[in-house]
């Protein structure tokens, strides 16, 4: 039985108090929660540690967006492993299509992170997902390939333990077309062929594989209900309680 989790990626948002009413409106009603969902939310690094301490009695995990591939050092501006390791921060989100595509991480930075991160015993929810332009020209499979080979498939067997996938098609990020649940359905089946290639059925059974873009209370249990889908990673829509808590509900 795999892990079932919706994780709420915050993005830039929400200031400090913004984020108190968030997490409040959150713990209110996370009774109505089904006990086998993981809840995570994903705040930016200045919220990391008040929302950790908020959530602390509850089983939500608080995770980061992004980290720095190296342990410490001259690089103004970055945060590292074990700066989000000491406020009790253990999971970190890597890949995310924003990252690659406004900040330019390649996959090649992609993987010194995976290494990183999997160095401090932490876990990884690894992002990827093709553009608009690779579907249409009929090369997803290819580009979701490429990506994971690149970026994550250097791993070891034992690491897998520690992963969490996002599939996130770029074209359904925050443009409020979902992918159908076929084809999330057809996507997750063939990431977890190309992982029993690499690696082993044991080990493509096993991994959790979220999907991500324009997720919402609508649409949630439809995708959710897919023999492949394990979850989801939601940006728009965690911003409001109400909605993240019905996408949580929807499973
Ligand atoms: O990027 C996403 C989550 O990481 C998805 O964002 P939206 O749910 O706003 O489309």
């Amino acid at each position: 039985m795999r892990q079932k989790i919706v994780a709420g990626n915050w993005k830039m948002n929400c200031d400090l108090a913004e984020m108190e009413e968030l997490l409040a409106g959150i713990k209110n009603n996370i009774g109505s929660v089904p006990n086998d969902v993981q809840l995570m939310v994903a705040p930016s690094f200045t919220n990391l540690h008040p929302a950790f301490e908020s959530l602390r009695e509850t089983n939500v995990k608080v995770v980061a967006q992004n980290m720095h591939q190296s342990e410490s050092g001259a690089f103004t501006g970055e945060v590292s492993p074990s700066m989000l390791k000491s406020i009790g921060i253990e999971t970190v989100i890597i890949g995310h299509s924003e990252r690659r595509s406004i900040f330019n991480e390649t996959d090649a930075v992609l993987a010194e992170k995976v290494s990183t991160a999997l160095k401090h015993g932490m876990t990884v929810v690894f992002c990827f997902g093709e553009e608009l332009k690779d579907r249409k020209a009929d090369q997803h499979f290819e580009v979701v390939k490429q990506q994971l080979k690149e970026g994550l498939f250097h791993i070891n067997d034992a690491d897998w333990d520690k992963i969490i996938l996002a599939y996130e098609p770029v074209w359904a990020i925050g443009t409020g077309e979902t992918a159908s649940p076929e084809q999330a359905q057809e996507m997750h089946a063939e990431i977890r062929k190309m992982i029993t290639e690499e690696f082993s059925k044991e080990i493509a059974d096993k991994v959790a594989i979220l999907y991500g873009g324009s997720v919402k209370p609508a649409n949630a249990q439809e995708i959710f209900a897919k023999e492949d889908v394990d979850g989801g990673l939601i940006g728009g829509a965690s911003l409001k309680a109400d909605d993240f808590l019905a996408i949580a509900k929807s499973y």
